[in-house]
């Protein structure tokens, strides 16, 4: 089975008030960890941006934009796009703003999806992770209808289609792993 890493990278942090993609954590731009996490664990990765971006990504990367007629309407567009231009059995997706999920936690997230599911996502015991998750292809097609109809929100469309939540806790004790970079604090 195929595996593609979804790097989504194309917001406008506009809360961060720069790029996330290229904020720093230990030396790192915050995509380059995402990107390893992802690379460990799938067949290949492609980051989907915005294309003001691209240039500041190495050349050697896959780097693409959003479907010029959806551009900027949110993660499932990334997702959609990315789906659209690599297909693959299944995706495995990191937003750019979570630089402490490593690659124990991609493959762990791998083992536990199983394949049989449309979408398994991540959930602590505070909050849903739907962006940390693996998208089996067919699910494409009620995506493109979602993002059409302007439903937008990665939760509303999860809870349509069949997903497994998966604990938090088979992946990794410690839940401060899974937070995402929204503020630049
Ligand atoms: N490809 C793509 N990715 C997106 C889009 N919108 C958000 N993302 C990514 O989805 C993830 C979650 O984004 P958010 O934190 O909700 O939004 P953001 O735009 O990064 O930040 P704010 O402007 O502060 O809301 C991040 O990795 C974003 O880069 C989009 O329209 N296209």
């Amino acid at each position: 089975m195929e595996t593609i890493g979804i790097l989504l990278a194309g917001g406008m942090s506009r809360r961060f008030g720069s790029p996330k993609a290229f904020a720093k954590i230990n030396d790192r731009f915050f995509y380059e960890q995402v990107w390893r996490a992802l690379d460990a664990a799938c067949d290949h990765v492609v980051i989907v941006t915005r294309e003001e971006l691209i240039p500041r990504f190495p050349e050697e990367l896959d780097v693409i934009i959003d479907l010029p007629s959806l551009s900027g309407l949110g993660p499932l567009v990334g997702i959609y796009t990315a789906m659209t231009e690599r297909p693959a059995d299944q995706y495995l997706v990191l937003p750019c703003d979570m630089p402490f999920i490593g690659q124990k936690e991609t493959a762990a997230l791998i083992q536990l999806a199983e394949g049989t599911h449309d979408v398994t996502a991540v959930r602590t015991s505070e909050e849903h992770l739907p962006l940390f998750s693996i998208w089996n292809h067919r699910v494409k097609k009620d995506l493109i209808q979602e993002v059409l109809n302007k439903q937008l929100s990665v939760m509303k469309f999860l809870d349509q289609v069949e997903t497994k939540w998966v604990d938090s806790r088979l992946i990794h004790v410690d839940k401060t792993i899974f937070r995402n970079i929204n503020t630049d604090d």
